[in-house]
């Protein structure tokens, strides 16, 4: 009896197997092509998902299938849109569906509560935390922040010149990077990485990683009685954890506005506190939606300087030419400030090329549709989860000949290449920051043009400069290249320009105070 019984246990299992596959090709034939889907498991294409660096399977994907490809991960759809037009097409002309995102029971909803706005689903309540947020990092607000990045960047000038080695300058970067997104929060800067607001912080992020990596939750466990939902015991924790850190953070910039002192600068906080019932947000949504900046802009402004660093190191004749620029134009007894991005055309070119180059964010953050669709003929259910191959279109060979070279000249004279903004991401979704993105790299660049000569750092063992690997990146949702192995030496009349270094740093701290409550 007992083989019959497990006779018929195989038959049936593999009767639902083929079941559920051919339902499953029935859909994915109307659907983008892709990978074939496994016969076992889930019957799905978990397997030829890839963990890491999935831009370089993803481009993959595009040779073999075209510019929009779909696999099936669990019972997700993935789409991957692998050229501008079909990025564009969907995502930006299609944006009142495409702007989602999707579902995540633990990071977004039970850890966040649904109010970290980078991951809240469309709808009311993700497009007034997008106005205030929109109000607090426009092109308009973004020039309020100049003063604050200019001194940060004349600090981290001299931070560079005292550095005793080549592993410190990212500690340095990251401080300018934190240093800026915190005074967009809440007005205010840090000296050091140690500052509790920047530890406090980290802490945060590091378990925001932590849970958005971990196996997601059947929605149907959501059923059970709140007692026995073991998974939100931590997250929600958690999340008490954090709403105190924000809330503190947050009453820290009302005490300063109650006081009336000069030292509640513009900031999303002061903004939001302004409008908080336009918004209909509540403390803790004005709280969570303050820390945005932090969690958004900080380690992408940071690694968007690496790249530029790295650049530098790899094309010694780019660094020569915009040294010639600076020179030219600016001179040698002061550093580059913003007033003078429209007579460094180069320099911005650098910096332009510096975002299409090695993009940091090579796949974007998956945007979600919320109704089905069909785009030239192919079938997107809805809930589909929608990646744009951003490493891949930075790479059309046809809008940036010779692509994988660093070349600023392309953005210049009669002809420039078409602008490539989708380092930001695309449509409604589209950073935010980008302003002040730009801004920061501008003035970080130019100041290190100007200050140094940046070159290989010999390796001991052979006598040599370093060899580079350019595609040597590292990171999966935000890369930067693995290692910057440069050496930065004083330029010119390098007594004069270590005194400039010095007593430009000087009066940074002391505009500086403005900014330290
Ligand atoms: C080089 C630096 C940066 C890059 C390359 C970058 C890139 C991106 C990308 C690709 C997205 C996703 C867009 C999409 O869904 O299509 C994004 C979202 C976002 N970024 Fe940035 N970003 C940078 C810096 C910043 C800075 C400095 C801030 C804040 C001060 C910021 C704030 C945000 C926010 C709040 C979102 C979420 C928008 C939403 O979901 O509606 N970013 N960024």
């Amino acid at each position: 009896m007992a083989p019959l019984r497990l006779v018929a246990g195989i038959v049936a299992l593999t009767l639902l197997i083929v079941i559920r596959r051919r339902k499953r090709l029935r859909l994915r034939a109307s659907m983008p092509p892709g990978p074939e889907l496994a016969w076992f498991g889930l019957g799905d294409n978990q397997r030829d998902m890839p963990k890491h660096e999935a831009w370089k399977t993803f481009t993959k994907w595009y040779e073999q299938y075209g510019p929009v490809v779909s696999v099936l991960v669990g019972s997700t759809n993935v789409i991957v849109l692998g050229t501008v037009k079909a990025a564009t097409d969907l995502l930006e002309k299609r944006g009142s569906i495409y702007s989602s995102r999707h579902r995540q029971i633990l990071a977004g909803e039970i850890y966040s509560g649904g109010m970290r706005g980078i991951g809240m689903p469309y709808g009311r309540r993700w497009r007034n935390w997008r106005s205030l947020i929109h109000s607090g990092l426009s092109i308009e607000a973004s020039k309020n922040y100049k003063p604050q990045q200019s001194l940060e960047a004349r600090i981290l000038v001299k931070d560079f010149m005292d550095a005793a080695d080549y592993k410190q300058l990212s500690f340095h970067l990251r401080r300018f990077a934190v240093s800026v997104v915190l005074n967009v929060g809440y007005g205010e800067r840090i000296k050091t990485l140690h500052d509790k607001m920047v530890v406090e912080n980290m802490e945060i992020d590091r378990y925001f990683l932590k849970i958005l990596s971990s196996n997601s939750v059947w929605p149907i466990l959501l059923r059970l009685p709140k007692w026995l939902q073991w998974f939100r015991w931590e997250p929600e924790r958690m999340r008490h954890r954090d709403t105190m850190v924000y809330m503190g953070l947050l009453d820290g910039v009302k005490e300063r506005i109650a006081n009336k002192t000069d030292s509640a600068k513009p900031s999303v906080a002061v903004r939001g506190l302004e409008k908080q019932q336009d918004w209909g947000l509540n403390d803790i949504e004005l709280a969570y939606a303050c820390s945005a900046p932090w969690q958004a802009g900080g380690s992408t402004t940071s690694q968007a300087i690496h790249v530029f660093l790295f650049a530098m190191l790899l094309n010694p004749d780019v660094l020569e030419k915009a040294q010639e620029e600076i020179d030219r134009v600016v001179g040698r007894s002061r550093q580059p400030e913003f007033d003078d991005i429209d007579t460094l055309p180069y320099v911005d070119a650098i910096c332009k090329e510096v975002l299409r180059w090695r993009p940091v964010i090579p796949i974007g953050v998956a945007h979600c549709n919320t109704t089905a669709d069909v785009y030239e003929g192919m079938y997107i259910p809805a809930g589909s989860k929608v990646y744009a191959n951003i490493d891949l279109m930075s790479k059309d060979p046809v809008a940036y000949p010779s692509p994988d070279e660093f070349k600023p000249e392309r953005w210049l004279g009669p002809n420039p290449a078409p602008a490539f903004p989708f380092s930001f991401g695309f449509g409604r979704r589209q950073c935010p920051g980008m302003h002040i993105a730009t801004n920061a790299l501008f003035i970080v660049a130019s100041k290190l043009i100007w200050a140094f000569d940046i070159k290989a750092r010999v390796d001991p063992l052979t006598g040599r400069p370093v060899i580079l690997d350019p595609d040597d990146m590292a990171g999966d949702l935000v890369r930067g290249p693995r290692d910057v192995p440069c050496v930065l030496q004083v330029r010119g009349n390098s007594e004069q320009t270590r005194a400039l270094i010095l007593a430009e740093a000087e009066a940074a701290e002391t505009e500086a105070l403005e900014f330290t409550p």
